[in-house]
């Protein structure tokens, strides 16, 4: 197991046979327009799906430097801090690697959003999330970081990527895992 992985702190023994691999996605707000940058992602995984900005973490770096950096190469923007506020695992049916994804806000980041090759980034009310073209969990952990709070969630996924077999999701008072 990744030893910056969380797993070990979350899953149970059946999960925790699984390879996990490690991913970002992060949220920038604008707190005093109320609103969230999201980009279309324009390939690959998620491809036409609306999403925070984020990707796999790469063997060198920190977590939060991985989210630091895809939101970088994504978006153009540079984050000057941090807000991490939920954990989510993925299984999707017929697959043997479990998607570990740390997800984070930040209020502070300088630059200006720029079309990438693999984003198109839009604005959007933080209380009118597009939803309806965006990945099938999400409605089930914004409404947390809407009210501040931080969250674990794990999805079972169908092999259409759609549907959702099984939910387990909830607030938690820290993500600061040890012992
Ligand atoms: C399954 O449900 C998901 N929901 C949400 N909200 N976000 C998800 C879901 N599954 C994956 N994601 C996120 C996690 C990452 O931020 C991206 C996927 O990263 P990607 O595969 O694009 O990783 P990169 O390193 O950028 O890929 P390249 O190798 O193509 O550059 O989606």
């Amino acid at each position: 197991m990744d030893p910056r992985s969380v797993a070990k702190y979350i899953e149970d023994a059946e999960h925790l046979q699984m390879a996990h691999r490690l991913y970002t996605l992060i949220f920038p707000l604008d707190r005093q327009a109320n609103r969230v940058l999201l980009g279309m992602k324009k390939r690959g995984f998620g491809k036409n799906k609306y999403n925070g900005f984020g990707g796999k973490v790469e063997a060198h770096e920190t977590i939060a430097a991985g989210a630091m950096r895809e939101l970088h190469e994504e978006s153009g923007l540079s984050a000057r801090s941090l807000d991490k506020h939920g954990i989510l695992f993925f299984y999707f049916e017929g697959d043997s690697v479990a998607m570990e994804v740390h997800v984070y806000v930040t209020g502070e980041y300088a630059g200006r959003a720029v079309e990438t090759d693999e984003m198109r980034p839009e604005w959007f009310d933080m209380d009118g999330m597009p939803f309806e073209k965006m990945w099938a969990d999400d409605p089930e952990w914004w409404p947390m970081v809407l009210e501040g709070k931080r969250f674990v969630g794990r999805f079972w996924f169908k092999n259409d990527m759609v549907t959702i077999t099984r939910r387990e999701v909830a607030p938690v008072d820290s993500l600061e895992f040890s012992g």
